[in-house]
């Protein structure tokens, strides 16, 4: 499969770069940014964190507002910012900002009109990785995933599905318990259909309880998110992984808000975070 490189910029000794492929899961062409440390250029086979975004999102929100290049570059990481859903006229959409383009909940929808292209499962844990392997200096047994809200949701389910793939996750401000909260039941409604039973696949809190996790995780929250009561509620997953035995930081930040300034002030931690655990 090709790689085109849209744009290319140096940064921190490093390159960050923006690529479009043809996708054979979305069956759309797909966009996502790459941030390449010094020894990736070099060609030396690097740690690897993907990051999901949030709702509304594309690989450009992180990517210019993350203020995430500093670390990679300090930790020879290399950063994979994905979109958010398959995107183009031909592509099922809606006129609500929680469903449809940029709103593809890091599953394979079962449901008409969404089937044919909202497979982000299949694109982030199967095709992605393949196509990182095979193009970039990508260490195969180091790569770990994290993201934001919608994002944080791919981020935990995709990790508790794809142990072999994913070594280490965390997540920001993660929606938890999607078939429990009105962006959740919107988004699985259409998705999967309204057979519950089906949504237990694509929630942290039931996932975490049936599979379990390898490791540790890390989640940040800030206390001042509007969306923390309706949506987030974090204290659900950690019940979950209290009564699953996975060990869980679960870091309440004082003050903090749903927006970028919060993931930006966060954002380096959690590099730290998984680099260390990647290379350890
Ligand atoms: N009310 C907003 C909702 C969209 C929003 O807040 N999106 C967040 C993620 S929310 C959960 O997935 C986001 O990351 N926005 C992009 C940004 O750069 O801040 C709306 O109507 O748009």
């Amino acid at each position: 499969m090709t790689l085109d490189l849209i744009s290319s910029a140096r940064a921190f000794g490093g390159e960050q770069r923006v690529y479009r492929h043809a996708s054979s899961a979305t069956g759309t062409p797909m966009e996502f940014s790459a941030f390449l440390p010094g020894q990736a250029l070099r060609g030396e086979a690097c740690p690897t964190l993907v990051y999901l975004s949030g709702l509304t999102c594309t690989w450009e929100n992180v990517t210019t507002k993350g203020g995430y290049q500093r670390m990679a570059a300090d930790c020879g990481l290399i950063v994979i910012a994905p979109d958010t859903s398959p995107r183009g006229e031909g592509v099922a959409d809606d006129a609500a900002y929680d469903l449809g383009q940029g709103a593809g909940f890091y599953l394979d929808a079962t449901e008409k009109p969404w089937a044919p292209h909202f497979r982000m499962e299949s694109y982030i844990a199967e095709e992605l990785p393949s196509l990182l392997l095979d193009t970039l200096p990508v260490w195969d047994t180091a790569i770990g995933i994290t993201g934001h809200s919608m994002g944080g949701h791919g981020a935990l389910t995709l990790a508790m599905k794809h142990p072999e793939l994913f070594r280490t996750v965390s997540a920001f401000a993660p929606i938890v318990n999607p078939s429990t909260c009105p962006w959740g039941e919107k988004a699985l409604s259409a998705y999967l259909g309204t057979d519950r039973a089906a949504w237990r696949h694509h929630d942290a809190c039931a996932l975490v309880e049936s599979r379990g996790w390898q490791g540790d995780i890390l989640i940040d929250q800030g206390s001042a998110d509007g969306f923390l009561d309706e949506q987030l509620r974090p204290w659900a997953f950690d019940e979950a992984c209290r009564k699953a035995g996975v060990p869980l930081t679960l870091r309440m930040q004082g003050g903090y808000d749903h927006s970028y300034y919060f993931v930006s002030t966060f954002l380096a931690d959690h590099l730290e975070w998984h680099a260390e655990r990647l290379t350890g």
